[in-house]
This record gives C-alpha cells, sequence and structure tokens, in this order.
C-alpha cells in the first residue's frame, strides 16, 4: 500500500498535540520528579507536603479567579460555560479536598494568614496574570492548560502504584478520577478552538505561554523541597 501523503502545510495533529510534544521534556521531570518520587514511596516529609499545600492555597484561589477574569474578555459561550463552571468546580472539588487535608494537618487560617507566598508560587500565578492582561484571553487559557493535563497524567501515573501514606494517595486520587478527566478533555478543547480565534503570532505567544507554565510546574516541586523562601534564593 502506498503510504498518503499529507498535503503541503497541513497537519495532522491538533495545537494541544503540538505544545504536549513541545513541553515533553519539562512534564517529563516533573512525572519523574523526587517529590513525586517521595510521595509515592511515603516517605515525602509531612513538613514539605504541609508546605505545598500552604503554597498551592494560593495558587488554587487565583487560578479559580483566573476563570472568571478569562471569561469576562470572551464571547464564546461555550467557552464562558466551562470557565464559569471550572471556577466554581474548584470550589466544591480540589479545594474542598484540601480544606479536609488542612483539618488533618492542623494547618489553621492563623498559619495561613503568616505564611508569605514563596518565589515561584508567586511568579507562576503573576505568569498567568500577564497571559491575560498583557496578553489575550486566549494566551491565558494557554497558560492555565498545563495545570489541569500535567496533574492528570501525574494521577494516571501514579495510581497503579499509589502511596502507602493514605494522605498522599489521597492526593493520587484526586487526579485520577473520570470526571476530573473529562474537564481536561474539555479544557484541551478549549485550547484548540482558542488557537483557532488567534493570529500566528497568537498562536506562537499561547505556544510559550504553555511552556513557561510546564516549567513553573516543574519548579513548584523543587520549591517545596527546598521549602524555598524569598531569603533563600
Ligand atoms: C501548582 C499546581 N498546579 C496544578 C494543580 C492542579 N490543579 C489546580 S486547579 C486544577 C483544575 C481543576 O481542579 C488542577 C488540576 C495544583 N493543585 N497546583
Amino acid at each position: 500500500m502506498p503510504k498518503v501523503k499529507p498535503k503541503e502545510g497541513f497537519t495532522l495533529t491538533t495545537f494541544t498535540d503540538q505544545i504536549h510534544e513541545l513541553a515533553r521534556p519539562l512534564w517529563l521531570r516533573s512525572v519523574h520528579h523526587p517529590f513525586i518520587k517521595q510521595l509515592t514511596a511515603g516517605d515525602l516529609p509531612l513538613s514539605t507536603f504541609r508546605y505545598y499545600l500552604l503554597q498551592d492555597r494560593y495558587y488554587l484561589s487565583e487560578f479559580g479567579k483566573l476563570h472568571d477574569k478569562i471569561a469576562d474578555q470572551l464571547t464564546d459561550q461555550t467557552a464562558i460555560n466551562f470557565l464559569r463552571e471550572g471556577a466554581a468546580g474548584l470550589k466544591n472539588g480540589e479545594i474542598a479536598v484540601r480544606k479536609g487535608f488542612f483539618a488533618k494537618l492542623n494547618i489553621t487560617q492563623a498559619e495561613i494568614d503568616l505564611t508569605p507566598i514563596a518565589p515561584t508560587a508567586y511568579n507562576y500565578v503573576n505568569h498567568m496574570y500577564a497571559a491575560l492582561y498583557q496578553g489575550s484571553p486566549q494566551r491565558a487559557i494557554a497558560a492555565l492548560l498545563p495545570c489541569y493535563w500535567l496533574y492528570n497524567e501525574i494521577g494516571q501515573a501514579l495510581i497503579s502504584q499509589g502511596s502507602p501514606v493514605s494522605l498522599y494517595q489521597q492526593w493520587i486520587e484526586t487526579y485520577d478520577s473520570d470526571g476530573y478527566t473529562d474537564s481536561v478533555n474539555q479544557m484541551i478543547q478549549l485550547t484548540n478552538r482558542a488557537a483557532g480565534q488567534v493570529d500566528e503570532t497568537e498562536k506562537q505567544a499561547m505556544t510559550t505561554a504553555f511552556i513557561r507554565s510546564s516549567a513553573y510546574e516543574l519548579g513548584y516541586w523543587g520549591m517545596s523541597l527546598r521549602h524555598e523562601s524569598w531569603d533563600s534564593l
């Protein structure tokens, strides 16, 4: 059988396939990061997990707000609905799960208030706001995508192995549920639709935003292991 040659300039892959491929080296380093290794082995110090959760509280709350702020700038009703529901779903989903973790680990509001936001968490969040306010809602969507998608890949990679520490096991399970995988797929579709709405230059900026978020995701594990602070940069 002769091979079918794709027409010149015709791509068989979607935009998200392409950026996923570009980010692969960074994602692999996340999946195999010592933080993740220790989480599955069960020897991740609880103080490190606590540190991660405290930083991630800030991240999750800003991530939810970003959904609404992006939706404010869109006209595509499907996208708006997904983002508005995403913001609400975050409160009932991941943020609710984390509240349970906080209770188990005696993390109080006072401790939250006293915890400085670490540089990497701060920079990652600011990068997403910059994608929106110095860029476009499409660029911001691309900046949000690694958060959804990478954690799903991590959850799927870790679920068969699990963790002997029940808290860490629960963390893994959060990112492998069917409902969550559905929302990841919707976010992927949303990004592909967004890429179809912009010119080549903006598409390149979407790619850069996606790669930067992937790099910040990788940096987040190291930040947590090192208990990064403004004095330790
Ligand atoms: C740094 C960081 N990156 C990604 C996630 C995972 N996450 C955050 S919001 C969201 C969407 C729906 O829950 C997902 C998957 C995290 N917790 N912290």
